[in-house]
């Protein structure tokens, strides 16, 4: 924990819808002792109301700045900071940067019919209620390549929460997080 780049004192969860980001970061900063925080929750407290809500009055672009300007403030932190973004965050290239500017970049990977079964009984992604089965696999096959600009890979398909956060723990006590993205716990 310590050994973290203090330039870089944020630690972003990414990744699809029901990749586990809430989750994971959750636990992880409960395991660490680290705050977390989610970008998602911080736009429901800060506009009060719900994602869908944001989403059915006043439509995604505006979703989009709201979450841009949330990272803006966050990625600003000098703390060290567990940040859970929403899956669509890397969709913008401003907010790719200034993520790769303030931290480490962890992509929890999950196969897409894995993710589907998470969601299965999910009413609160209003993207999930727009797609049908094939859009909605089409937009993280196109998301996927924006996902893998990251510092690290996780696949967390058929692991449980506490393998997962032990992973991200092993991650964060490495010293060399530069380079190209290397793939976690998929070795055996
Ligand atoms: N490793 C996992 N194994 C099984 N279910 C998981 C796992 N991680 C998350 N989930 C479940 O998947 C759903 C979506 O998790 P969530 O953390 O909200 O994902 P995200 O924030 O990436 O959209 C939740 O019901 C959660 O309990
Ligand atoms: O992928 C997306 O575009 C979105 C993901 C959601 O967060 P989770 O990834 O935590 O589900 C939330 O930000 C919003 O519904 C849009
Ligand atoms: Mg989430």
């Amino acid at each position: 924990m310590d050994r973290r780049n203090i330039e870089k004192p944020l630690i972003y969860l990414t990744g699809f819808m029901g990749a586990g980001k809430t989750t994971i970061g959750a636990e992880l900063g409960a395991n660490c002792h680290l705050p977390v925080v989610d970008t998602d929750q911080i736009i429901v407290q800060t506009y009060k109301q719900t994602i869908s809500e944001m989403f059915q009055l006043h439509g995604e672009p505006y979703f989009r700045k709201a979450e841009e300007s949330i990272l803006t403030k966050l990625s600003k932190r000098t703390a060290p900071t567990i940040v859970t973004t929403g899956g669509g965050i890397i969709m913008r290239k401003q907010n790719r940067q200034k993520m790769k500017q303030s931290g480490i970049i962890i992509y929890l990977h999950c196969d897409f019919n894995i993710i589907m079964q998470r969601l299965q009984q999910d009413t609160s992604r209003p993207l999930l209620q727009q797609h049908n089965r094939k859009s909605f696999s089409e937009l993280f096959l196109t998301r996927l390549k924006h996902y893998l600009e990251c510092d690290y890979v996780i696949d967390t398909t058929y692991k449980s929460v506490s393998t997962i956060v032990k992973e991200i723990c092993f991650i964060l006590n490495r010293t060399d997080h530069i380079g190209d993205p290397h793939i976690i716990g998929s070795e055996g």
